[in-house]
């Protein structure tokens, strides 16, 4: 096992703070900074870092096993060195490959960019990278091309052995994400019809015994399938010894009330009383983000000394593109550059400047549950193996400090090691489509790393075909079910979208499909709710949220796409620059499909009608006898009650879907639509008959 970051022995202390009484960490002035980080030619810094030592290893391994995993502290090289060093060994001669996957999009660009600067080419050439949307190769040129998990599943619906790459990568495989385990699943596959692919697993925080069970194949298949002609079917594991540069890590003494104010205390202590160096903040999504930067603004306004010089940076993956991209621009002099994130930034990134870290202990988790087929996404605390991910966010090119607003004791004692992977708490509807696109038909006999419960598998293929996208025989239907696959969205999204082509009001459908891509197209901050409120009425719309999205969408578009017209009504600037972007892609996807981009004008029934094809699996109807607007799900009989977020909130229409829930002390709808009962009935009636429910009195 790796060796992790330990412990500092300098305990910080929570004290109050005299002026504004907040709570504060009482953490010594640092060590020095930067010793070991001078001017230094880019093949020199190659050199220094731990992989470097084990370069001649990582080839022979990979040279004689079908599989290597390789463990290695964060920052000490791997993803952007190993598929370097597989270029210069030869793995990329005669056309082929090498490809490294990430779990996520700004992790694919940064470290394209990055490995593409230090072989001195253009990105997009020798080095480039696909995501969703975004294609930056060359098919001539490129040899190491960087991409997300889902996007190599998308490509293997075109090329089921991955023919053209020599060596598969799948980097921070910890993360267990859907897309990762199906990944593995079919990976392991593919090496039994072609023996000359090579697997390199990697991660800092991966259980490498575990993993290397999962490839482990029996003696007697290896002699059936011939293991003598090619390489050791055996999984080798390679433990990286090293680390770039130390990290202090605090802990609080005592655990925090409310984690967005002590993440903003301790952002204005460490300006306040540590050397200059940029800051990284982990927090759980774009609302806290939001609330801590609204926050840290009125700091400013107050009390301008405690927090002059701070450039505040947010970054969420709904953030457009250029916004996401400041986040890697140089801090001016002078300045301090706070980023606050998600855990979009939690792996693989190197941004230059950050010295500082502050964890939060959270990120937002999705939890399903098959028997009420309910999924949330909640405010959940991280595993060990998160912690030290987002610690590794420092200590790339300098020394850092980690301030971690949890105790050691809730660390070392409470803390699971890793993360539940995604496969086990997750809706699967996404991922027996994806796997179908792929013609695997038996999905519950197939390999998983972690297999799901059957009870999720059988509640997704049921959606599915209730959805008109599989067919009798569990088989993707054709048209519409090859379409859904198509669309990298969530099926029951395309579903909407292929469902307003035929109701005439895909121009509108469209819009809504991007808005629901972005986390929220509000701006929350605390302290703002009334005047919230009150812009949301400026838009609201009788029908629900979606058609609420509609006019604020028009409404930007009219302003000329104005930041100040977003100022205004409190609606999120960046959010709907990603909505526009988004809305493009998608329309030409559309268009791609045969699906005609026509608008419905003020015709609202069709727009619903359309919602409602998609998302009548979250019917539920208002109960006749309460005042506190409680509702049950159509299926399942769930108490859920619609969010105060909605402009439905207090409305309370008999008959609504919902697009997704979230839970708190209530299972509270967010995204909610008003519907008419007869259309559930219309849209699917195998489901509702099936489940007996087919009775929707008004
Ligand atoms: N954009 C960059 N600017 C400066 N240095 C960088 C950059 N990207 C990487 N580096 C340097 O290369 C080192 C190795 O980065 P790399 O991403 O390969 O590590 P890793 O082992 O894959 O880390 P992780 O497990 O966190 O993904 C960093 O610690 C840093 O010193």
């Amino acid at each position: 096992m790796a060796q992790f970051w330990k412990p500092g022995t300098e305990k910080p202390r929570l004290v109050d703070d005299e002026e504004g009484g907040v709570l504060f960490f009482s953490a010594s002035a640092s060590s020095s900074s930067s010793s070991r980080f001078g001017y230094a030619s880019i093949e020199k810094q190659r050199q220094r870092l731990p992989v470097y030592k084990y370069r001649t290893a990582i080839l022979y391994l990979v040279e004689n096993h079908a599989t290597t995993i390789i463990v290695g502290e964060t920052g000490s090289g791997k993803t952007t060195q190993i598929p370097q060093y597989l270029k210069e060994a030869g793995w990329a001669e005669g056309g082929r490959v090498i490809a490294c996957t990430q779990p996520r999009r700004l992790a694919v660009q940064a470290v394209s960019a990055r490995v593409a600067e230090e072989m001195g080419v253009t990105l997009g050439e020798e080095v480039g990278y696909t995501i969703r949307f975004e294609d930056l190769t060359n098919s001539g040129t490129t040899m190491i091309k960087f991409l997300t998990d889902g996007v190599l599943l998308r490509e293997m619906m075109d090329d089921p052995l991955l023919t053209k790459y020599s060596v598969v990568m799948v980097d921070e495989a910890h993360e267990r994400s859907i897309s990762t385990d199906i990944l593995l699943g079919l990976l392991k596959k593919i090496q039994r019809r072609r023996p000359d692919l090579r697997l390199i697993i990697s991660s800092a925080t991966i259980e490498a015994k575990s993993m290397s069970a999962f490839f482990q194949t029996s003696k007697r298949r290896r002699a059936l399938e011939g293991e003598e002609l090619g390489p050791r079917m055996d999984p080798a594991i390679l433990s990286v010894e090293g680390r770039g540069f130390h990290v202090q890590i605090h802990f609080v003494e005592e655990p925090v009330q409310d984690y967005v104010q002590a993440a903003v205390s301790t952002v204005l202590l460490i300006h306040d009383q540590e050397p200059m160096g940029d800051i990284l903040v982990f927090l759980t999504g774009q609302d806290d983000i939001d609330a801590a930067i609204h926050l840290l603004n009125e700091e400013a306004q107050t009390n301008r000394k405690h927090s002059s010089g701070l450039i505040l940076l947010p970054l969420y993956s709904g953030l457009p593109r250029a916004e996401q991209e400041l986040v890697f621009s140089p801090t001016p002099r002078g300045k301090r550059k706070v980023v606050i994130s998600t855990n979009i930034a939690e792996t693989s990134l190197t941004l230059e400047g950050i010295v500082y870290l502050v964890d939060s202990g959270f990120s937002k988790q999705k939890f399903y549950n098959p028997i009420s087929d309910i999924e949330n996404l909640v405010v959940a605390p991280i595993s060990k193996a998160s912690a030290r991910q987002r610690a590794g966010r420092a200590g790339r090119v300098r020394p850092g400090k980690c301030y971690r607003l949890y105790t050691e004791e809730y660390f070392s004692k409470e803390m699971s090691a890793e993360g539940i992977p995604e496969m086990q708490r997750s809706n699967l509807v996404s991922c027996v489509i994806q796997l179908k696109a792929l013609g695997i038909d038996n999905i519950l006999g197939f390999d998983w790393p972690a297999s799901p419960s059957p009870e999720a598998m059988i509640r997704a293929l049921e959606i599915l075909y209730s959805l008109g996208i599989l067919d009798d025989d569990a088989k993707l239907t054709s048209p519409a079910g090859f379409q859904v696959a198509e669309i990298p969205l969530e099926p029951m999204i395309s579903k909407m979208i292929l469902s307003s082509n035929e109701l005439g009001c895909s121009e509108e459908i469209l819009t809504i499909a991007a808005v629901l891509s972005v986390q929220s197209i509000w701006v929350y901050g605390r302290g703002v709710h009334r005047e919230l409120d009150e812009a949301k009425l400026r838009f609201a719309a009788a029908e629900g949220d979606h058609v609420t999205f509609l006019n604020v969408y028009k409404g930007f578009l009219q302003s000329g796409k104005s930041s100040q017209w977003c100022h205004k009504n409190h609606v999120n600037y960046h959010a709907m620059k990603k909505v526009v972007e988004i809305r493009e892609q998608l329309r030409r996807i559309a268009q791609r499909l045969g699906i005609v981009v026509k608008s419905c004008e003020r015709d609202m029934q069709v727009v619903r009608k359309a919602v409602t094809a998609g998302f009548f699996a979250n019917a539920c109807r208002l109960e006749a006898f309460s005042h506190s607007g409680m509702y049950k799900t159509v299926r399942g009989s769930h108490e859920v009650y619609i969010h105060p977020s909605s402009v439905l909130f207090r409305v309370n229409p008999k008959w609504v879907v919902y697009h997704s829930l979230v839970s708190t002390d209530r299972q509270y709808m967010r995204n909610v639509i008003s519907i008419d009962p007869s259309w559930l009935i219309e849209a699917a009636p195998h489901f509702y008959q099936h489940h007996g429910q087919n009775s929707f009195g008004k």
